[in-house]
C-alpha cells in the first residue's frame, strides 16, 4: 500500500506525537502476525486472543509501526479503537487512489460470481478481488489495503452476519455497480425471515453510486431507493435471462437474451449459468468484447473449498470451513456452528484438528478453545492432532474423543455419523480433514 507514517497518522487521528516517528512508506498492513515482514504496520485485533499480546512478536519479525490502543514501548500509532482506524484507513485509501469498485454480495454464489467478475474484468484491466473468506469488516478493508498498486478495477464480495453489516461495508467502499446474486433461506436464525435477508442485502445500495443488478424476486421491491437504477435478471421477460442451458457432467454451456454468443463455463449446475451470466453483463458494462468475456468465462479461476454446507451421502449436513486456521477464525466458525438450530432428531458434532504454526504459545491457543466448546449445543467433539490433545485432556469430562490419526478418525466418524447429523469440520489444511469431507459427500 502507498501510504506513509505521518499521513496515516493523519487520516486516523493518532492521539499520540506520531512528528517524533519517521516519515517512511509502510510496506503492508497485517492483524496475524506471523504474516508480518520486513516494514509492514501491524495492526492488534481482539481475537481469541488479545493482538496487543503479539506487538513484541511482530517487531521480531520487522514490523516498524503498529496501531496500538494504549501506550506500548514499540514505534506506535495510539488511537481509540484499532479496528476503526483500520476502516478508516481502508476508506481514505480508496478515495485517494480512486479505484472504480464492483461489489458483489448474495446468500449464495457470491464467491463464484466475484470469482467469474474479475476474470472478465481482468481481460481489460487490472483487476484485484477479495482473497478467500475475506467479505466482512476485517477482510474487507484488509482487502483495498492490499491492492496492487496497479489496481484498475476492484471486485469486493460483500458478506452479512447481522442486519447492517452489508451497509456498513457499502458505506465504506463506495461501490460504482452492484451486484445481488441471490436473496436465499441461509441461516434464518440471525435474520429472522426472508425479508430481513432482502432488506440486508439491500443494504448494498447504501454507498452504492451506480447500477445495481438483481434478482427479479420481488422480496426486494420494497427496499430499492428511489432513483436506483436497476436492472433485475431471472426468468423470461426480465431484463436479463437465459435462452439456453446445456448441462454436461463437469461443465455448462449457455446463452441469453443479451449476448450474440454461447458460453460455456468449467462448472455445471444451473445457478453458476446465472452467476456467469451476471459476470458477461457486467463485462459488456465495461465494454470488454463478447469474444474476452467468452474467454475469460471458460479459463474461470474458481475459489475452491468455500465455507459451505454439502450434503453427505447419507443425507448428513456437513460445513466444512478450510479458511484461516487461526485461533479467531475457529471460535467465530464454532459460534456459527452452535447458534444453527439442529435438524429434526438430528445431533451436532465438532471434528476439530490442529491450527498449525502458532508458535510456541500454540498448546495454551489450543486448550483456550475449551471456553468456546458449548456442550449444551454440541452432542459429540472429534479432536485430532498432538496440539489437540491439550484440548482433549481439558475436556475430560466431556462427549470429547481424540484420535491421533487420520483412518481411526475417519473410521469412527464413517460409523457414528447419521443422516440427521450437522458436522463441522476445521483445522489447517495440512491436517486433510477435507479428505474425510471428500469420501462422506
Ligand atoms: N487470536 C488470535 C490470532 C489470530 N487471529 C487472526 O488472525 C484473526 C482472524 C480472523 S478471521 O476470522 O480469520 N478473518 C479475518 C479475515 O476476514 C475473515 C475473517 C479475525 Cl475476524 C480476526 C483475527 Cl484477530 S492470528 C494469530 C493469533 C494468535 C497467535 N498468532 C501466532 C503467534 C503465536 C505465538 C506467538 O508468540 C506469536 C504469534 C497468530
Amino acid at each position: 500500500m502507498k501510504l506513509t507514517t505521518h499521513e496515516i497518522a493523519q487520516v486516523i487521528n493518532a492521539q499520540n506525537d506520531y512528528t517524533q516517528l519517521p516519515d517512511v512508506p509502510l510496506h503492508k498492513i497485517e492483524f496475524d502476525s506471523r504474516l508480518i515482514e520486513a516494514g509492514d504496520l501491524f495492526l492488534p485485533l481482539q481475537g481469541a486472543r488479545d493482538g496487543h499480546d503479539f506487538i513484541s512478536t511482530a517487531f521480531e519479525k520487522g514490523a516498524q509501526l503498529t496501531f496500538s490502543e494504549k501506550t506500548v514501548p514499540e514505534p506506535h500509532l495510539l488511537v481509540e479503537d484499532n479496528l476503526k482506524a483500520f476502516q478508516k484507513l481502508a476508506k481514505y485509501y480508496l478515495e485517494k487512489t480512486k479505484v472504480p469498485v464492483i461489489a458483489v454480495t448474495g446468500s449464495n454464489g457470491k464467491t463464484t460470481t466475484k470469482d467469474m467478475i474479475a476474470s472478465v474484468l481482468a481481460q481489460d484491466f487490472m483487476t484485484y478481488k477479495t482473497q478467500g473468506n475475506h467479505n466482512n469488516e476485517i477482510g474487507l478493508p484488509y482487502t483495498i489495503l492490499h491492492m496492487p498498486e496497479a489496481t484498475e478495477k476492484l471486485v469486493l464480495e460483500m458478506g452479512m452476519d447481522h442486519p447492517g453489516d452489508i451497509d456498513f461495508l457499502s458505506q465504506l467502499a463506495q461501490p460504482e455497480l452492484a451486484v445481488i446474486t441471490l436473496i436465499g433461506e441461509a441461516h434464518l436464525e440471525f435474520m429472522g425471515s426472508r425479508e430481513n435477508i432482502a432488506k440486508g442485502k439491500m443494504g448494498i445500495t447504501a454507498g452504492l453510486h451506480g447500477e445495481l443488478i438483481a434478482p427479479a424476486d420481488p422480496i426486494i421491491n420494497a427496499y430499492i431507493p428511489e432513483n436506483q437504477k436497476i436492472t433485475r435478471f431471472g426468468v423470461s421477460g426480465e431484463e436479463l435471462y437465459l435462452t439456453k442451458l446445456i448441462e454436461h457432467k463437469d461443465r455448462l454451456t449457455f446463452e441469453t437474451n443479451f449476448l450474440n454468443t454461447e458460453i460455456t463455463i468449467p462448472v455445471p449446475g444451473k445457478y453458476n449459468a446465472t452467476n456467469a451470466m451476471l459476470a458477461a453483463y457486467v463485462g459488456q458494462h465495461y465494454g470488454i468484447s463478447e469474444a474476452k468475456i467468452k474467454s475469460a468465462l471458460e479459463n474461470v479461476n474458481l475459489t475452491r473449498n468455500r465455507t459451505e454446507w454439502k450434503k453427505a451421502k447419507n443425507g448428513a449436513d456437513l460445513l466444512s470451513d478450510v479458511y484461516n486456521a487461526n485461533p479467531t477464525a475457529m471460535r467465530l466458525i464454532l459460534e456459527t456452528f452452535q447458534s444453527i438450530p439442529k435438524n429434526e432428531k438430528g445431533r451436532k458434532i465438532a471434528v476439530l484438528a490442529d491450527m498449525l504454526e502458532l508458535g510456541p504459545t500454540a498448546p495454551e491457543l489450543h486448550k483456550g478453545l475449551l471456553d468456546t466448546l458449548d456442550f449444551t449445543k454440541l452432542d459429540r467433539v472429534y479432536l485430532y492432532g498432538p496440539l489437540m490433545k491439550n484440548l482433549a485432556d481439558s475436556a475430560t469430562d466431556q462427549p470429547v474423543s481424540y484420535f491421533s490419526s487420520l483412518p481411526d478418525l475417519e473410521k469412527a466418524l464413517l460409523e457414528e455419523i447419521e443422516p440427521q447429523d450437522q458436522v463441522l469440520f476445521k483445522g489447517s489444511n495440512s491436517m486433510k480433514l477435507s479428505a474425510i469431507v471428500d469420501k462422506l459427500v
